[in-house]
C-alpha cells in the first residue's frame, strides 16, 4: 500500500460489490463525484525554491482543538459494514495518528464507546467532533446533542445538505435499502422507549431553516460547524447566525448531482467568510498535493471520506493508521518541495490553473486565474 488508490483497489477486491458501490457511489450521474477529484487535477503547483526548512510543522488548531495534521476524518456512516469493530477501529487509528475524527450520527458504535476507545489510545487530549442531522423532533435532537456532549465531543458538525436523502442509483439497482441484520445506528438506540436504532429512525428534514440553527446555538455551548453550505451567500448567513466554522462539502457528490467541485467553490467561499471562521474542505482529497492546493486557496484543513472506508475495508485499524501516515508523509514531502516550512506558507500564489501559460492564451498575468 503506497497511496490512497492502492487502498481503493484492495478494498474493491475484498468488499461485497454492493457495499463497494455504496461507498464509491454518488447521486444520479455522479457528475459531482468525478468533478471533485478532477478539480484537483485541474490545478498545478508552482513551487518556490531555496526557502524551506529542515523540519516542517503540519499541526493545526481548529476551534481550540489541536491535530497533528490538517487532514480530518469526515463523518461516514456504518463502519461495521466494512470491519467488525466498526468505528472503534477508526477512532483508535485516528488517535494514534493524531488526526481529528468527526463521528457520524449514523455510526454503528455509540459515540461514548468511540470516545473511550480513542482516549484509551491517545489520552485525554484526543478531540472528537460529532456530526448531526437536526431532527424535526427537537427533543430527539437535544438527546443526541447530550449523548455527544457527555461523550466529550468538542464540536458539532451539522449537515445541512440533506433535506432529502441523495438518490444513489447504484444502491437502488443493487436493492440496498437497509443495514444487514445485527447492525444499528447505536446513537439512536433507546432515544425513545424501545427503539432499536433502526436506520429509518433518521429523519432527513426538508423543513429545516436558519431558525433551527439559532435554536441549536441557544441549546449548546459547543462550537457549531455547518457541513454542506455551498452558496457564498449562505456562508455569510452562517457567520451572521453565529456559526463557528464551515465544512465546505458537497457530501462527496452524494446529495445534489451537478453542484460544483468543492475546490472550485473555495476561493469564493474564502472571500465570503473573510477569515472570520475556519473552512474545512472535503471531496476528492486523495493526495498530499490536494491538501496543499486546498490550504493554499484558503481552507484551514481538509477532510477525507471514502479513503477511510477503503482502508477500513482493506485491513481495519492498522490500515487506517497506515493511510493517515502515508498522507502525513505525502503532505510533508509536498511542503518541502514547495519550499514551505509550515501550513502558513501555503498561499494562493503557489497554485495555477492547468493550461496556464499556453502560448497564445494570454493567461500569463501573474497567477490570477483568467
Ligand atoms: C460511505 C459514506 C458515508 C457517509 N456518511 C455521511 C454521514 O453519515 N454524514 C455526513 O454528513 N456525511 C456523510 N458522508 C459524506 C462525507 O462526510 C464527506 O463529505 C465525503 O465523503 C467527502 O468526499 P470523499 O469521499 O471524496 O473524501 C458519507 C460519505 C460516504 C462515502
Ligand atoms: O450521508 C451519507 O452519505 C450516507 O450514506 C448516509 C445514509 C443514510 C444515513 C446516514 C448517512
Amino acid at each position: 500500500m503506497l497511496n490512497v488508490h492502492d487502498f481503493e483497489t484492495a478494498a474493491r477486491a475484498t468488499l461485497d460489490p454492493v457495499y463497494a458501490d455504496f461507498i464509491a457511489g454518488g447521486a444520479r450521474d455522479e457528475i459531482t463525484v468525478r468533478a471533485n477529484e478532477a478539480a484537483f487535477s485541474g490545478l498545478r503547483l508552482l513551487p518556490r525554491m531555496l526557502r524551506g526548512s529542515a523540519e516542517r510543522d503540519l499541526a493545526v488548531t481548529l476551534l481550540g482543538d489541536r491535530a497533528d495534521l490538517p487532514i480530518l476524518l469526515s463523518p461516514t456512516a456504518f463502519h461495521k459494514l466494512v470491519t467488525p469493530d466498526g468505528e472503534l477501529a477508526t477512532a483508535r487509528a485516528a488517535a494514534a495518528a493524531g488526526a481529528l475524527m468527526i463521528v457520524s450520527m449514523a455510526s454503528t458504535v455509540a459515540v461514548g464507546e468511540i470516545a473511550d476507545a480513542a482516549r484509551a489510545v491517545g489520552g485525554d487530549d484526543v478531540s472528537l467532533w460529532f456530526q448531526l442531522y437536526i431532527q424535526p423532533d427537537l427533543e430527539i435532537t437535544e438527546a443526541l446533542v447530550r449523548r455527544a456532549t457527555d461523550a466529550g465531543c468538542t464540536a458539532l458538525v451539522v449537515t445541512v445538505d440533506s433535506p432529502v436523502l441523495g438518490a444513489n442509483e447504484r444502491n437502488r439497482r443493487n436493492g440496498l435499502n437497509d443495514l444487514p441484520a445485527g447492525l444499528y445506528c447505536e446513537n439512536l438506540r433507546d432515544l425513545r422507549d424501545g427503539e432499536s436504532g433502526h436506520v429509518r429512525q433518521i429523519a432527513m428534514s426538508p423543513e429545516l431553516s436558519w431558525e433551527h440553527i439559532d435554536w441549536l446555538r441557544r441549546t449548546t455551548s459547543l462550537p457549531i460547524l455547518l457541513k454542506g453550505v455551498l452558496h457564498p451567500e449562505d456562508a455569510r448567513l452562517a457567520v451572521q447566525h453565529g456559526v463557528d466554522g464551515l465544512v465546505l462539502s458537497n457530501h462527496g457528490g452524494r446529495q445534489l448531482d451537478t453542484v460544483p467541485a468543492t475546490l472550485e467553490l473555495l476561493p469564493e467561499m474564502a472571500a465570503a467568510v473573510a477569515g472570520r471562521i475556519p473552512i474545512v474542505l472535503d471531496g476528492g482529497v486523495r493526495r498530499g498535493t490536494d491538501v496543499v492546493k486546498a490550504l493554499a486557496l484558503g481552507a484551514s484543513a481538509v477532510g477525507i471520506g471514502r479513503p477511510v472506508m477503503w482502508a477500513l475495508a482493506e485491513g481495519g485499524e492498522k490500515s487506517v493508521r497506515h493511510l493517515l501516515e502515508l498522507l502525513h508523509a505525502e503532505l510533508d514531502d509536498t511542503l518541502a518541495l514547495c519550499g514551505a516550512s509550515g501550513l502558513d506558507d501555503l498561499t494562493p500564489e503557489l497554485v495555477r490553473p492547468a493550461g496556464w501559460g499556453h502560448a497564445g492564451q494570454g493567461t500569463c498575468n501573474g497567477g490570477v486565474v483568467s
